[in-house]
Order: structure tokens, then sequence, then C-alpha cells
């Protein structure tokens, strides 16, 4: 494992006027790619790209099977969305809370995704579901798999935008103890193949500002859905 170990918080070398010589690719176990700012240069794009998603599909806090309500602010675009009810975690083609189909996903945010997972060794990804979730400070998420795709031959693709967090990078059994990995505004996160079900979280997300999305974080994460899924 490269080290890979966050800066100290507060401040960062771009914030020092330094150049960042931090490596732009970093690979965080085999199927699992970390590129740096692979996005910075769309993200005013893309943020301008979420308004009509967010303005037609709200962001929402949904309750896990457990009756519990996430502190992660969720909504999707694309032909699936995922939702979480009392009843589980599935995918759906139209919003519950609209009963509209889930927005289309712009076209940049697909040509991004596809291109990340190519830059990362994965042609040809062609996402249907792109979940967005809005962090605030204090907002968390717990170690998870992806796994509700009904697909695992295809990666997923995480981009970061607004205020940095630490994510978790775990292995395939829960109690593998994870890497924390600083993601910061335009960096992506691709994984597939061996790491497709490798566990991962954030940490609670740190009070500050961004100058794009305010005091929150955006990510926004790219995934086949087999269209076998109800
Ligand atoms: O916010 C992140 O970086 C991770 C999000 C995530 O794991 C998910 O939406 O399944
Ligand atoms: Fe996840």
């Amino acid at each position: 494992m490269p080290d890979i170990t966050p800066p100290q918080r507060g401040f960062g070398q771009m914030d020092l006027g330094l150049t960042d010589t931090r490596p732009k690719r970093v690979t965080l176990s085999p199927g699992a790619t970390l590129l740096r700012g692979f996005a910075l240069d769309q993200a005013e794009e893309l943020w301008r790209a979420l308004t009509p998603v967010l303005h037609v599909a709200p962001l929402r806090r949904m309750l896990t099977p457990g009756g519990r309500q996430m502190s992660v602010a969720i909504t999707s675009c694309g032909t699936w969305g995922w939702i979480t009810d009392q009843t589980g975690y599935r995918y759906t083609r139209t919003d519950p809370t609209t009963q509209a189909p889930w927005p289309t996903m712009p076209p940049l945010l697909f040509q991004l995704a596809s291109r990340s997972a190519a830059a990362a060794g994965f042609e040809g990804f062609q996402p249907n579901a792109c979940l967005i979730n809005r962090y605030e400070a204090g907002t968390r998420m717990t170690a998870h798999q992806d796994k509700d795709e009904g697909d695992i031959t295809q990666p997923i693709v995480s981009v970061s935008l607004g205020l940095p967090i630490l994510f978790l990078w775990g292995g395939l059994q829960r109690t593998t103890r994870p890497h924390p990995i600083l993601l910061e505004h335009g960096d992506v996160l691709v994984w597939g193949g061996k790491a497709r079900l490798h566990y991962h979280g954030v940490k609670p997300l740190e009070q500050g500002g961004h100058p794009l999305t305010g005091p929150t974080r955006f990510n926004l994460t790219f995934r086949y859905v087999a269209q076998a899924v109800p």
C-alpha cells in the first residue's frame, strides 16, 4: 500500500502556495484507483448540471430498514435510483416521493464516469444510475458494501465535490481495518474487479466552507444496475 496518509487537517499544500507533488494516480488495492483531481476541470459544469436534477428529485434523508433516518441526504438520476425504507434497500425506476421517473442522467456526468472508469482500467462502463449524496458537517456514512446492483462485473465510480472528507477504504470483510484516504474536490475514486465488494465508508464531515458547495460535500456514485433488478 503506498503512503496515502492524509496531510494534517486544516490546510493543504495548495493552500500554502506550494506545488501539489502528490501522485495523481494511487492504487488503493488491486482494482481500486484514486484519480486525484480527475474531475477538477469540469467541477463547475458538473455542479451546474446537478441543479435541474435536484429540482426534479429533491435530496431527502431516507429511513434505513432498521427505522433510523440516514444523516446523508440522497437522491438519484439515471434509469435507476437507489432507495431505502423500512422494507429494505433497492433500486427503483421511479422516485417514491414524486412517483415520477428519476431525472435523466446529464450526458456530462455519464461521460465523466465512463472516462474515469476507462482511465482506471475499466473500458466500456455505461452507468445507468447515479446516486447523489449530500453531506453536511457531522454527517458520515458507516462501513458498507455496494451490492444492490445485481451485477458486480461493473465498477463503481465516485466523484467528490466540495468540502474534503476522510474516506475509509476497507477490505472484503467488515473486520478489516480500513485505510483513511483524503478525498478532495474533483477527486475520482474507481473500484471494480477484485475490489468491487470492498467495505467502505466516510468519517463525519468537518465544518468548513467551499466556494462551490458552501458548507457541504457532494458525492456522486455511478453504477450499472442490472435490468433484472425489480
Ligand atoms: O461519499 C462517499 O465518498 C461514499 C459514498 C458511498 O459509499 C455510497 O454512496 O455508497
Ligand atoms: Fe458505497
